[in-house]
């Protein structure tokens, strides 16, 4: 099974980086290409993958093809491999806002096109990835890339619509939360913590809180109800944060990011 990437940035490198940690691929099995010489020589020598700038390659050699470049290339990209492509070929768009229309559109409506929408953190086997897939798609495509998809994290199916609304709440929100760790640690380091530290407890905290809500199942209030002693510290800092307006600042930064993925 060979694996293409035209376009090997932060979230290709992420996506190939779990793959190989899992063992899925080899490095041999796995080829990309991106703009420049000087970053396809920077990826041979980090991910130890071949790396070319020429995207026809990529395209033609692929079983599995991933397209992971910006929105704003996906035109010229599309133009230059369209003929290269068959109808065997499975491939995977993780670029936000170009919908299965404009990709069919683009690359050919006899193509097997899966839209998907993962996130950095498959570079540590954390991601989760959203996934649909055109009507093409056979079951054994689809399981095969679900597998692929699950060696770096979750993945699961969803409908169109609501994949955009994915990009926003798990593909743009780790950069959320590593604003929040940032904050937390300065905080901690103005009243005198060590910058280090500060950032492994507060990542730590993080991540114990997401497992928890993961784990428990129970309702994110309810644990921070228990978080919270009568009269005790917590609760001072939770006024801080609701008079900060902190929900409503996160819940319009997740719908800005969505309607611009709907502008894309
Ligand atoms: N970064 C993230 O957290 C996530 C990104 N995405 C999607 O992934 C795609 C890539 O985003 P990033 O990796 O963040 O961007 P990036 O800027 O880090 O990487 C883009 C890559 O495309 C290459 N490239 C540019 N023009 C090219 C061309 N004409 N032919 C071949 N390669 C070309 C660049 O050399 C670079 O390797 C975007 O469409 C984005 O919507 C989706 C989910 C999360
Ligand atoms: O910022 C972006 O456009 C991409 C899409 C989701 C996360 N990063």
């Amino acid at each position: 099974m060979k694996l293409g990437f035209i376009g090997c940035g932060n979230m290709a490198s992420a996506i190939i980086g779990g793959i190989l940690n899992k063992g899925l691929a080899q490095p041999e099995d796995i080829c990309a290409s991106v703009k420049t010489q000087s970053s396809a020589q920077k990826i041979q020598n980090t991910l130890g993958i071949s790396c070319t700038t020429n995207n026809l390659e990529v395209a033609k050699t692929a079983d599995y093809l991933f397209l992971a470049v910006k929105p704003q290339f996906c035109t010229d990209v599309a133009l230059q491999i369209k003929d290269a492509l068959t109808d065997k070929q499975v491939i995977i768009s993780v670029i936000a806002g170009k919908n299965l229309e404009w990709l069919k559109e683009h690359l050919g409506n006899d193509k097997k096109i899966i839209r998907t929408m993962p996130n950095t953190p498959a570079l540590v086997g954390e991601g989760v990835t959203g996934v649909c897939p055109d009507n093409l798609t056979s079951d054994e495509d689809l399981q095969n890339v679900l597998t692929l998809l699950r060696s770096f994290g979750q993945a699961d199916i969803v409908t169109e619509p609501i994949l955009d609304i994915v990009g926003a709440v798990s593909g743009s929100s780790p950069a959320f939360v590593f604003m929040f760790i940032e904050a937390l640690a300065d905080g901690a380091v103005a009243e005198g913590m060590p910058r280090k530290q500060a950032y492994d407890f507060a990542a730590q905290a993080v991540l114990g809180s997401a497992k928890m809500v993961l784990e428990t199942k129970k309702h994110p209030g309810e644990l921070k109800d228990m978080v919270c002693s009568p009269a005790g510290t917590t609760i001072e800092g939770v006024n801080t944060l609701e008079k900060e307006g902190m929900r409503s600042a996160v819940m319009d930064a997740v719908r800005a990011c969505i309607q611009k993925t709907r502008k894309l």
